[in-house]
């Protein structure tokens, strides 16, 4: 009887942490820290508390949600790539039905806190941000189109205007120019991993860019993509929202970046494309940090 109930635990663990980790966990994270940084940027004091811890869990969750749909959706090509063939569904840690109950219950309750605790408009857009994600890209947009990144990354891009959402009850302009910069950004963010992978989504019929369009027509849109990018990241500083801590930081940002995918078209190779990957959720990171850094730095003075 206690050796049953001690096996009962210990596989409720292991459906427990095979779920968390459907959840995308570290993606979620950074999700979350750009959301957060929309909350903070959202008024000139810190954002009330119990909003703020409401509003990070609601997102967190239905992040987590919407991530664990994705890999219900995707379990058969997860199986056939090498980096994703570990996940629980493909090797069987979980079922796919416990799976959807889990991410539903998830879901579900991430989107009733933001109603209660938040806000109804935040709630909505957080519902529309994970129907754009497990719907719109990943059934319809990425098995059917190069541009399916392009489109769908509107959807990552919503965080700070949740964030923006939660605490002043608007979507802002200062929340959409946030939302360009990582719709900008999710282009050379992925295909530089598309590109090292190129190979597995060509196996599974996947129709990114490398895979559609080639190698070096990859290449060049991510220089433009990242252009662009760098573009939208002035324009904080030049409408008065940020200041010289952000403007610094966003320069050597750029420039660290230019150079990786200029390098990467000029003499492309995997190692690289993979060291630009890591290094533009680096970018991410830090850009966001230092547009909070600024706005709480310039209001101590
Ligand atoms: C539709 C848009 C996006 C696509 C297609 C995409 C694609 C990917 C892929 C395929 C990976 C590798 C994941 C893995 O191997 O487990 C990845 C990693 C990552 N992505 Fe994205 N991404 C997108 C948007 C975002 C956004 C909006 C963020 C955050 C704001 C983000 C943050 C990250 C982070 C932090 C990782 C590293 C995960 C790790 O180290 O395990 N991504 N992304
Ligand atoms: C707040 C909220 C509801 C956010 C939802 C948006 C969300 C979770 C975006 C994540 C983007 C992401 C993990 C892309 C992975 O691409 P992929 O699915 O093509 O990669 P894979 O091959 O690793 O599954």
């Amino acid at each position: 009887m206690a050796h049953a109930i001690a096996l009962n635990i210990q596989e409720i663990r292991v459906s427990l942490r095979s779920f968390f980790m459907m959840c995308k966990p570290r993606v979620s994270a950074l999700i979350v820290f750009t959301a957060m940084i929309g909350m903070f940027m959202s008024t000139p004091h810190l954002p009330p508390l119990d909003i703020l811890i409401a509003a990070t869990l609601g997102i967190a969750m239905t992040s987590g949600a919407a991530a664990a749909f994705n890999c219900i959706i995707e379990q058969k090509i997860d199986a056939r790539m090498a980096r994703t063939r570990h996940r629980p569904l493909p090797t069987g840690q979980v079922s796919t039905r416990q799976t959807l109950v889990l991410a539903t219950l998830l879901g579900f309750a991430g989107l009733s806190l933001l109603y209660a605790m938040v806000n109804p408009l935040t709630m909505w857009l957080t519902f529309g941000t994970l129907l754009g994600y497990a719907v719109i890209y990943t059934v319809f947009l990425k098995p059917a189109t190069p541009l399916n990144i392009v489109i769908g990354g509107a959807s990552g891009a919503m965080p700070p205007i949740l964030g923006w959402a939660a605490i002043n009850n608007v979507v802002s302009h200062e929340a959409l120019i946030m939302f360009l910069i990582i719709f900008a950004w999710t282009p050379p963010h992925f295909w530089a991993l598309a590109l090292y992978r190129r190979e597995e989504y060509a196996k599974v019929g996947i129709p990114m860019l490398p895979v559609t369009h080639g190698v070096q027509f990859t290449l060049l849109h991510i220089v433009l993509y990242t252009i662009i990018l760098v573009t939208i990241t002035f324009i904080p500083y030049s409408m008065g929202m940020s200041h010289l801590i952000y403007l610094i930081s966003a320069l050597v940002l750029n420039l660290v970046f230019m150079v990786y995918v200029v390098a990467l078209y000029a003499d492309y190779s995997d190692a690289l494309a993979k060291r630009t990957f890591r290094y533009s959720i680096t970018y991410l990171t830090l850009l966001f940090a230092a547009l909070m850094l600024d706005h709480y730095w310039m209001l101590e003075w």
